[in-house]
């Protein structure tokens, strides 16, 4: 039997960090009892500033939570999840997700198994992911994304050309609506809609899946992370880079887009008892 290695722990913890749903100011009654229940366990709460003002309260910016906070909270559900990890990987503290969205693929628990959680965590019972992101730069803007970066194209009237080379060597042609490059977390996410395959989230592996390619030839890849891609926009028109589905980048002709696995990783704090494909069944109805 294969047993998932999970040595890591967080040393005593003493100050957790909330970050709500913008534009939620009905979180509030949530955020107070989160924060009772942290309490009650001598666990200090401290609140990001945006969803500080949002429900009348006083915060700190999310850099200040990260340098001050064993682990952060994220209440709402995949944008807000997304959101939190892009914003606070540098500072490698691992993020929990309590899910008060539509699906919260990526969230662990919600509310009623909070008590719980906690509980668990007192006695060391969790477990810690370390999800691989991706890099990519266009011009001199840098990104990193945890679900995907998508290529797409400007105008849904035409179709968009785009060449791709791996490690510097011409590899593809992708002629269509735009390409996916996802990591195995985003695997659920754009990338499965497009019929690209579904990756366990602790692979290391790119998986770079074409949106309505016009051909009979094209097909979903996957590729170790430890390559170099890179995209070049053929098209007069150019394209738009869309990084998490949140930012977004204007590319012109000739400009290429580079992607390349990033150093730091996504800690995610989950229930010890969590299954991926249990997941899966749950929120997508795998094996239905
Ligand atoms: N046609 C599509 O499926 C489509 C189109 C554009 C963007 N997206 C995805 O939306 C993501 C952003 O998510 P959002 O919640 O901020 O925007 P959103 O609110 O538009 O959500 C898109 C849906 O994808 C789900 N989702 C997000 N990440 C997921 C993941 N890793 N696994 C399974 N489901 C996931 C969300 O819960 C939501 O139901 C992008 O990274 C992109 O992958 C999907
Ligand atoms: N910090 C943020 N900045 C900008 N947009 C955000 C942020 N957090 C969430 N969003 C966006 O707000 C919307 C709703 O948030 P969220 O995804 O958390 O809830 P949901 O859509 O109900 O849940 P789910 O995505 O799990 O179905 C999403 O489109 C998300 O991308």
């Amino acid at each position: 039997m294969r047993i998932e290695k999970n040595f890591e722990l967080l040393n005593n913890i003493k100050n957790v960090g909330i970050v709500l749903r913008p534009a939620s100011p009905e979180l509030k009654t949530t955020y107070l009892k989160i924060k009772e229940l942290f309490e009650n366990e001598k666990i200090n709460v401290l609140l990001e500033e945006n969803s500080a003002k949002m429900i009348n309260d006083n915060g700190c910016s999310l850099e200040e939570l990260c340098q001050k906070v064993d682990f952060l909270v994220s209440v709402g559900g995949d944008g807000t999840l997304l959101s939190v990890v892009r914003k606070s990987f540098n500072f490698e503290k691992p993020v929990l997700g309590i899910n008060l969205g539509t699906l919260g693929f990526l969230t662990d628990i919600c509310m009623e198994q909070l008590p719980k959680f906690i509980e668990d965590l007192k006695k060391n019972i969790y477990k810690i992911d370390n999800r691989m992101l991706i890099e990519g730069s266009v011009n001199l803007n840098k990104f990193v994304a945890f679900n995907d970066i998508v290529i797409s194209r400007k105008s849904i009237s035409s179709m968009i050309k785009i060449k791709a080379k791996i490690d510097g060597k011409a590899f593809n042609t992708y002629y269509g609506d735009g390409v996916i490059i996802s990591t195995p977390t985003g695997s659920t996410a754009y990338n499965l809609s497009v019929g690209g395959p579904i990756v366990y989230p602790l692979t290391k592996a790119f998986i770079i899946t074409p949106v309505a390619p016009h051909s009979l030839t094209q097909r979903p890849l996957v590729m170790p992370a430890d390559f170099e891609i890179e995209f070049k926009i053929i098209d007069t028109q150019g394209a738009v880079v869309i990084v998490d589905g949140q930012d977004i980048y204007e590319v012109e002709q000739n400009q290429s887009i580079k992607i390349n696995i990033a150093n730091k990783k996504a800690k995610m704090l989950h229930r010890i008892q969590r299954n991926y494909f249990e997941v899966l069944n749950e929120k997508l109805r795998w094996g239905n």
